[in-house]
């Protein structure tokens, strides 16, 4: 035998023996992972039984019952889904959706009372209940120190740091721009309604959302709204591309493991340089407006500057750590800051629609909904010239701050109600089991309240308890909560304005005023017996915001986890009714327009017989990390008069 035959013997035992080793300790993994995950599937079926659910399969829960509806195949939101099981389910105030074995079980909420519970501070949760897991799969998007994904001590500090840049005090500085940036808008949708083409609302309306956020946030105009596609910024490699690409590769949570993406290379990679794209464009952007570029503890922001970003940077050495996080805030503002608003102005746009006879929606009340919001701009702006409102704005005489702050109430409950029906976001937190041990010490069992209710379909009664909920997540689900006919009333679909208006046909312009306001739940109100209708005949209407549980609107969160954005998004909403409201006749592209075989086979799949229901489904939001409308809201306008 020869040296080389002995050492390739050694080499081959050697071989078999570490293939031997790895294998074992693979397969001991394995089970050790199966134990585990069987265990785990076990707990969670033992536990929550209190909580109202469909029937659990013992191995899958409700993976395959609740999951067949949240299936990306079916072209929709999942709250649509959850709206299918919350109806079986007899419309209880909050419900379990298991699914253990390869997740975690989730609590989807829809009553006031719940959400409160997990979004305001306690004494375990001092910034409330810690966000869900799921929400990592935006990390690409808004960075890694992101007051989106952070918790603790590490997002107060970022949010202190940002919290004077969204403060109405420095907002008011920027409506000059705001406005500015609405004429663009506006020009584009009078060549819109020239053309009488049907076009898509959210095209001009993502552009101006773009716009206003990158102006504001690092004072940067990218023109979004007049560069056309390919060029400049919106080139290949561009930010305003980068921006969109990202937010296109986002994992979609919620709809359950999407396999063919998980492993998909191309995606990694197109995720991978957007990423690195989008950091260093947004670096230099910050960089090259710093006062002082030179790092020193005496960096302070030019007199005249008006960049949120800038004014966060204020007696900070911009130091690659303080850099980094503020990358990733900038990221975290003009991914929150532009569909979530540009979705609010096409919702206006459609609510409006339904004011028309040539809406199959059509009725009276909406068309007076119309002539009031119209009568206050004629009020407030003169009724001369509809498309002149935006000089009158920017005009020197004209005390802009005030008239958004108090004199646009029946515009303000405009834009509460469009974003009562038609929310584009929601929240999902997340608490360990009890015994889990986290990073932070062991975490204590947590209870929340469920209210009394009543079974919508049986009469059967259910009374109030106390239900232990660590190890879920949990879902707020606004689409369902704030549709809740056991909270806002058996007209809860339908748009009226004057729920949020204040008895002397006042709006309730300051966003906190709900707070304020009588809460009868306190008084005994509970689960789904209407509120005791107190005062109703002097508010204008009988489930008047001041009459409902605490939290019933939470478009924006509440709690310290509150959207940073509220002050903006109401000035940008309203600026903007303000210029189209009375301007164009808004005609909702019909049926034949919208209408795809996914609608078609989604509407089987749903017995909805109702009309109303069936128009609405025509413009059915999808899931694009936020709702968006399914069909870029299209839209065909006229100027009106004319
Ligand atoms: C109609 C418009 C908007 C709606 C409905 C909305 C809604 C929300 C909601 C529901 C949350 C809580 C999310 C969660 O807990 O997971 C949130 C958080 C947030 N929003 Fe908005 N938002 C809007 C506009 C904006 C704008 C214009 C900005 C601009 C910067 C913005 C920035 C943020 C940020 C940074 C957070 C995280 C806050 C924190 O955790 O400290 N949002 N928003």
């Amino acid at each position: 035998m020869t040296a080389l035959t002995l050492v390739n013997q050694d080499l081959n035992s050697v071989f078999w023996q570490t293939a031997g080793l790895l294998v074992a300790v693979l397969s001991v993994s394995l089970l050790y992972r199966a134990v585990r995950q069987i265990n785990y599937t076990y707990r969670v079926r033992q536990r929550f039984q209190d909580i109202p659910c469909l029937p659990r399969h013992w191995l899958w829960g409700h993976l395959v019952n609740v999951g067949q509806k949240l299936s990306p195949g079916i072209n929709r939101h999942p709250d649509y889904g959850f709206e299918e099981v919350w109806n079986e389910l007899g419309q209880p105030p909050a419900y379990l959706v298991d699914l253990a074995t390869i997740d975690r079980p989730m609590l989807i909420i829809m009553h006031p009372s719940i959400a409160e519970g997990i979004t305001q501070a306690t004494t375990d949760w001092k910034y409330s209940t810690p966000k869900s897991d799921t929400v990592r799969s935006l990390t690409p998007l808004v960075g890694k120190h992101s007051l989106v994904v952070l918790d603790g001590e590490e997002w107060k500090t970022i949010r202190k740091r940002f919290n004077k840049g969204f403060a109405p005090t420095h907002l008011n500085t920027l409506t000059g721009l705001i406005v500015s940036k609405t004429k663009i808008f506006l020009d584009r949708l009078k060549k819109n309604a020239q053309d009488g083409e049907v076009f898509m609302l959210k095209e001009p309306a993502s552009d101006l959302t773009t716009d206003v956020i990158t102006q504001v946030t690092i004072e940067k105009d990218f023109q979004a709204q007049t560069v056309p596609e390919g060029q400049g910024p919106k080139s290949t490699f561009g930010i305003l591309t980068a921006i969109r690409t990202m937010s296109g590769l986002v994992e979609r949570t919620g709809q359950g493991f999407d396999f063919w993406n998980y492993i998909n290379l191309a995606r990694f990679f197109k995720s991978w340089l957007y990423e690195r794209l989008y950091d260093r464009a947004i670096l230099n952007e910050i960089v090259s407006k710093l006062p002082n570029s030179k790092a020193s503890s005496d960096t302070k922001p030019s007199q005249d500057a008006k960049a949120i970003v800038h004014l966060s940077l204020a007696g900070l050495k911009p130091t690659p750590q303080v850099l980094a996080s503020t990358v990733s805030s900038v990221k975290t503002f003009l991914f929150a800051g532009q569909d979530t608003t540009s979705t609010l102005i096409q919702w206006m746009a459609y609510e409006l629609s339904k004011s028309y006879p040539s809406s199959p929606l059509y009725s009276e009340h909406y068309r007076k909904v119309r002539e009031q919001l119209c009568a206050e701009h004629d009020f407030v702006f003169g009724s001369a010239n509809p498309l002149d409102v935006l000089n009158k704005m920017s005009s020197e005489e004209f005390n802009m701050d005030e008239v958004l702050a108090a004199k646009l109430p029946y515009t303000t409950a405009f834009v509460k109600e469009t974003l009562r029906l038609h929310p584009p976001a929601g929240t999902a937190r997340l608490t360990p089991m009890a015994h889990d041990s986290v990073a932070n010490g062991l975490a204590k069992p947590m209870f929340l309240d469920f209210p009394a209710w009543t079974h919508s379909k049986t009469g059967e009664h259910h009374d109030a308890k106390k239900v232990r909920v660590d190890g879920l997540r949990f879902y707020n689900c606004h689409y369902l909560l704030q549709r809740n006919p056991n909270v806002w009333g058996p007209d809860a679909a339908i748009f009226d304005p004057s729920r949020f208006l204040e008895q002397h046909g006042h709006g309730i312009g300051r966003d906190e005023r709900e707070d304020e306001t009588v809460h009868v739940q306190s008084n005994g109100h509970t689960g789904n017996q209407y509120p005791q209708k107190r005062d109703a005949k002097e508010l204008p209407h009988p489930y008047h915001i001041s009459l409902l549980p605490q939290g019933s609107f939470r478009v924006f969160e509440r709690g310290p986890r509150t959207c940073i954005g509220t002050n903006l998004a109401y000035m940008e909403a309203k600026i903007v009714l303000c210029a189209i409201a009375r301007a164009f006749v808004w005609v909702k592209d019909g049926p034949e327009g919208t209408m795809t075989g996914h609608n078609l086979s989604w509407e089987k799949r749903t017995s909805r017989d109702q009309e109303q229901h069936w128009w609405e489904k025509e413009v059915w939001n999808i899931n694009n990390v936020t709702s968006v409308p399914c069909d870029g809201m299209k839209m065909k306008i006229k100027l009106r008069g004319s």
